[in-house]
């Protein structure tokens, strides 16, 4: 397959490594804005930018009937006006706020952890994410995520960043030198308390699990999501 990286930092450097260990070949990377010349000859873009970047990127990728793979975190405001130029365009797009197997494991390990609990209120849950010092973004993509889940099943009304009050879900974000990802889901009772790691060892796994949703995306119209990538139940 022929990959664009959109965006050619830590993750489109690890992504470019193990696409050519698996033998696509790499025929465009961006690191700064870019013109649109070079969609003619890729099979997939993969877009992993900056907050301020995603929209513009996906949107050229859909415009030029590319199928885009957009692992960017902190946009997702744009989240529905991507679907709907997706689905103008009848394009492929896949976002995903995490592309590991591990974490989209964890995500469902969560949505099960966050029924079981929903009954037991003396249990108050909250969110911890710790990354790297250079991460843009907080709180990241995966907790947001994570949260969401959450949320479904508890009476808190809503997630909050480094927050006590108890009516809304605690996410607290911790940044730390070379940290590629950590999350952590912790119910808290006066008697124990219940935790949920995930912790990546490095960003091998999002690269492999980006490189899956571009291959998966492959002869398909629409707007995908990573559990339906690795054929993990809802
Ligand atoms: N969904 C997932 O599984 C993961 C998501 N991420 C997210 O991916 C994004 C990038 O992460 P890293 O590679 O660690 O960041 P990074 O800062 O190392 O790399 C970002 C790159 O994008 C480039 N860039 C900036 N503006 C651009 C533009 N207009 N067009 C193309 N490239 C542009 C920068 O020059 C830089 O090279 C972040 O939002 C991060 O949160 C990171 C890891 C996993
Ligand atoms: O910025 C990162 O590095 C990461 N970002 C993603 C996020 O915001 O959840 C995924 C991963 O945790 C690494």
């Amino acid at each position: 397959m022929k990959i664009a990286l959109l965006g050619y930092g830590k993750m489109g450097k690890t992504i470019e490594k193990l696409a050519l260990e698996k033998g696509h070949s790499v025929v465009y990377k961006s690191a700064s804005d870019f013109e649109k010349g070079f969609f003619d000859e890729a099979d997939a873009a993969i877009e992993f930018s900056s907050p301020e970047s995603a929209v513009k990127n996906i949107s050229k990728a859909l415009e030029a009937g590319i199928p885009i793979v957009c692992g960017t975190t902190g946009w997702l405001e744009k989240y529905d006006e991507m679907v709907n130029l997706c689905e103008k365009r009848n394009g492929s797009f896949i976002y995903a706020s995490n592309f590991s197997v591990g974490v989209n494991l964890f995500f469902s390990i969560n949505e099960y952890a966050a029924k079981l609990m929903a009954p037991w209120k003396e249990y108050n849950v909250s969110v911890e994410e710790i990354h790297h010092l250079e991460k843009k973004d907080a709180p990241s993509g995966t907790a947001i995520t994570i949260a969401e889940e959450i949320l479904k099943h508890n009476d808190k009304k809503n997630w909050k960043l480094n927050t006590s009050e108890e009516n809304n879900l605690n996410i607290i974000a911790k940044r730390e030198e070379d940290v590629k990802g950590t999350h952590i889901v912790s119910y808290e009772s006066s008697i124990d308390t219940i935790s949920l790691k995930h912790e990546a060892h490095s960003r091998e796994g999002f690269a492999l699990g980006a490189i899956l949703a571009a291959e998966y995306l492959k002869n398909k119209k629409g707007i995908f999501t990573m559990k339906e990538v690795l054929g993990i139940k809802e």
